[in-house]
Parts: structure tokens; C-alpha cells; sequence
């Protein structure tokens, strides 16, 4: 299987939130990552048919999507962002609810839903209605939802926002279930997860593909860049407004150490560290991290 999006735009007015991205995929998982307003979930609507791209097409297998149609939309599974979970279904209604949408037969359904919502962890709370749900099981409920037809392409636009770390953890390993012989897209904000859990790292930036490589090894573009700084204390705020500072804390005496993402050496004595994904995003996505704190 072989999913090709060629040259894919899109354009809300003036603003190209989508610009020529092309990319091709294969059985794996795709982390995607942007910071916000980057174009992530307006690309993976585009992927799931929701929204017409302005240019360029989504090809499965060389076919356009656009002309397969049903039969494309019936290998697809899609949490959205905004995803309505009929607060007053229960999580078994809300699953039989859905499987009636994808066209499953009732009896299938019945059997799918019970056997997902195992593998989700939600049996014991099937028969309960989902605005007593916390955020997490709501995301569980949201993932059973998605793979009820068994999709071949599985698009999840931040599944893991506003999940504790153990809930993330618990959501991650789900997914690495369900992501066998399929396409997966995630996208998140939060650098840990892709690094756990994707094959392929997307990065995005202003509607555009700036980075698109294997997991494995995936900042070694930061070797020689992210260097341990060892200063006084009243030192560092210089160094601060210098350079990009992906982390600082207090040493044991008058000292700061500053973990520094740059091109050259920021100071004597600096030292060089093993770089990490999140370097490599805050490197990429250092004016808007400034934009964001109010410092630029
Ligand atoms: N329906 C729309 N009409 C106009 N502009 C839009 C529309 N949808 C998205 N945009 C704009 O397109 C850009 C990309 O938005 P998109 O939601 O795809 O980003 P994102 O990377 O998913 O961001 P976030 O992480 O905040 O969800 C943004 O500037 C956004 O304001």
C-alpha cells in the first residue's frame, strides 16, 4: 500500500495553510509536527477527504483518492481534534452509533464494538454515559471509534492533548497496537510522543514539509549544535537572550547549566551534548517559541 499526497495545497484566502506539501507513505507510523497554525490539521483533512485541497491530489496505489471515493473512505480511520462524543451516549451506543455510520451490519458491530472497547480498556464502563468519562477514556473511546472498519489508513490529529503522562503512555501503546500493516498520521505538539512511538518524522513549518526522515537517529543534523553551558548565575540571562535555550536549571552552588542549541561555540568551556528531537524542534521553531514567550 502506498499513499501519495503530490503537491497538496490549500488556501483560505490569502493564507496558504497547505503549501505544494508532497509526501509518500507506507505501512508505518508518521509523526506529525508543527507548532500551532503549522497546517497539521488542515493537511489531515485533506488526507481524509473532509476538506478539497486547492491543488494537488491524494493518490492510494496510484489511484486518486478523489476518484475512488467510498472506496476510499471506507480504508480510512479518523479521530479529529474537535471530536463530539454525544455526551449522553454511552460508550457502547456511542461505537454502535458510529459502526451504523461506517455502513458495518449490526451483528458485526456488536461483536467489533464489544472486542475494541476490551482492547481500549472501557468494558467495564460500556454501559456508562460519556460526559462521566475523563479526558483519557474519552480519547481511548475516540481511537475504538476510528478502527471500527479496520481502516488501512488511520489519521489521528492530536490524540494524546490534555492526557496525563500516564494516560499518554497507555494511549501511545494503543496505538503502536493498532498501527501494524497500516498507515498511521498523528499529529501532537508534544516532541516525546512522536519520538516514542513514529517511524517516519514530519515536520512542518508556515504550511510547509521542512523535515521528512526516519525516527532512528532523526537529530543527527544537531551534531556539534547543542552544547552544555556552565555559568554564574548573574551570566546566564546574557546567554539567554543570545541564543536558543532549550533547558536550564540551577547547579549546586552560584551556577547555572544551560543546555544551548546553536551553530557555534556559545561560549569557552561549552561542551557538546547528544542531541535530542525536541533540540531539533526548537531549533526549527525557535522565532515562534520567541514570538510565543514575548521575547522577540
Ligand atoms: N477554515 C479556515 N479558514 C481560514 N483559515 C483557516 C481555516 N482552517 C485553518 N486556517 C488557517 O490555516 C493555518 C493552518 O491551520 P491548521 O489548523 O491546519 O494548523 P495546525 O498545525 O493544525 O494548528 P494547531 O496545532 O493549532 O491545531 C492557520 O493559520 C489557520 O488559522
Amino acid at each position: 500500500m502506498e499513499l501519495v499526497l503530490n503537491k497538496l495545497t490549500k488556501q483560505f484566502g490569502r493564507k496558504t495553510a497547505v503549501d505544494q506539501m508532497t509526501i509518500t507513505m507506507k505501512p508505518g507510523v508518521y509523526g506529525l509536527l508543527g507548532a500551532n497554525g503549522a497546517g497539521k490539521t488542515t493537511l489531515m483533512r485533506m488526507v481524509c477527504g473532509v476538506l478539497n485541497p486547492t491543488a494537488g491530489d491524494v493518490y492510494l496505489d496510484g489511484k486518486r483518492a478523489a476518484d475512488l471515493g467510498e472506496e476510499y473512505r471506507s480504508l480510512l480511520g479518523y479521530l479529529p481534534q474537535d471530536f463530539g462524543y454525544y455526551p449522553d451516549f454511552t460508550a457502547g451506543e456511542f461505537m454502535l452509533y458510529v459502526a451504523a455510520l461506517k455502513g458495518i451490519s449490526p451483528e458485526k458491530a456488536r461483536i467489533r464494538s464489544k472486542e475494541l472497547l476490551a482492547l481500549v480498556g472501557l468494558t467495564e464502563v460500556s454501559a456508562k454515559k460519556i460526559r462521566t468519562f475523563s479526558g483519557g477514556m474519552k480519547q481511548r473511546l475516540g481511537i475504538a471509534q476510528a478502527v471500527l472498519n479496520d481502516p488501512r489508513i488511520l489519521v489521528l490529529d492530536e490524540p494524546t492533548a490534555g492526557l496525563d503522562p500516564k494516560e499518554r503512555v497507555h494511549f501511545r501503546n494503543l496505538i503502536a497496537n493498532f498501527s501494524k500493516d497500516k498507515i498511521v498520521i498523528l499529529s501532537t505538539h508534544i516532541v516525546s510522543d512522536i519520538e516514542y512511538i513514529s517511524d517516519t518524522v514530519l515536520m512542518i513549518k508556515d504550511g510547509k514539509l521542512i523535515i521528512n526522515r526516519p525516527a532512528d537517529n532523526i537529530a543527527h543534523e544537531m551534531d556539534g549544535k547543542v552544547w552544555r553551558c556552565v555559568v554564574a548565575k548573574e551570566a546566564a540571562p546574557a546567554i539567554s537572550s543570545s541564543f536558543c535555550v532549550a533547558n536550564l536549571h540551577h547547579g549546586d552552588d552560584d551556577t547555572v547549566i544551560l543546555r544551548v542549541l546553536s551553530d557555534v561555540l556559545p561560549m569557552d568551556g561549552a561542551m557538546n551534548e547528544i542531541p535530542t528531537l525536541e533540540d531539533l524542534y526548537l531549533y526549527h521553531f525557535q522565532n515562534d517559541i520567541a514570538e510565543y514567550r514575548g521575547t522577540k
